[in-house]
């Protein structure tokens, strides 16, 4: 089990804000926040890879957003904010580095990674503010030969489809109602949560999630369900609309 990730740039407080107020980060403190976020992985036997730090691009510590991987296959994003564009190449290098084979997502098409939530053979991408319908056809062609479907699910409350659900291992999609475009487009299957950061889960193992510590019901409703939760505080990643999950980018097969 591999994971990439990425150290906060100097420039972190002057990251993106888009349905939020801007509120000062702390920027030691994210730094402690993100050593503690890394070394939670590493507890749980990740094996942990840098991506080349990028001290220009505020929002490079979120590094989920530069791909998506599947199978063998590393799709690098076309990051639909400008100002993100300049993260990918280094991001590209890493993963190549591990052995992934590599494609990318070609204008006119917009694709974060964020924005793209996979649980098996099931790719469920998010349309809206940051990934258009050409980055998502772009990418169900180059996911399509390796078996995944790739389904559109709008997103208009929230930066991105991550940051409005995601999955349990046993496949339970979970979410905070109010910011959810379409719960229905998961019958059975999508269970609320009570709080907007209880809608994120790092899937560690099938035992186990890391999650934010700024939701504690949440957090109490996956451990009634038998999960083992490690949780950490991303306050300062909280500020410009970062999530747990946007931290890292897990290096294996169809999960998560
Ligand atoms: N995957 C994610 O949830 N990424 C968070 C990106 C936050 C960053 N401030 C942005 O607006 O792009």
């Amino acid at each position: 089990m591999h994971a990439l990730v990425r150290r906060p740039s100097p420039r972190l407080a002057d990251g993106l804000v888009t349905h939020i107020e801007r509120s000062p980060v702390d920027i030691d403190l994210a730094h402690q926040q993100w050593e503690a976020y890394v070394a939670a992985m590493g507890a749980a036997g990740w094996i942990i890879h840098e991506v080349d730090q990028a001290d220009d691009c505020p929002d490079s510590v979120f590094v989920e957003d530069t791909m998506v991987v599947f199978a063998d296959l590393a799709v690098i994003s076309r990051p639909g904010a400008l100002e993100r564009r300049p993260e990918i190449g280094a991001a590209e290098d890493a993963v190549r580095a591990r052995g992934y084979r590599i494609a990318h997502i070609e204008a006119p098409g917009t694709l974060d990674g964020g924005d793209v939530l996979k649980h098996e053979n099931t790719v469920w991408v998010g349309e809206g503010g940051r990934t258009n319908a050409d980055g998502i056809a772009q990418l169900r062609a180059l996911l399509a030969p390796l078996g995944a479907e790739v389904v559109a699910v709008p997103v208009s409350k929230v930066l991105h489809l991550k940051s409005a659900v995601t999955a349990l291992p046993d496949g339970t999609v979970i979410g905070h109602e109010p910011l959810v475009d379409d719960p229905s487009m998961w019958g059975a299957r999508f269970l609320p949560v009570p709080e907007e950061s209880g809608s994120h889960v790092v899937v560690l193992d099938d035992d186990t999630l890391l999650m934010a510590a700024s939701a504690p019901l949440s957090r109490a409703m996956f451990e009634e369900r038998g999960y083992v939760v490690m949780a950490v505080d991303i306050s300062e990643f909280e500020k410009l609309e970062g999530c747990v999950t946007c931290l890292s980018v897990r290096l294996r097969a169809a999960q998560g």
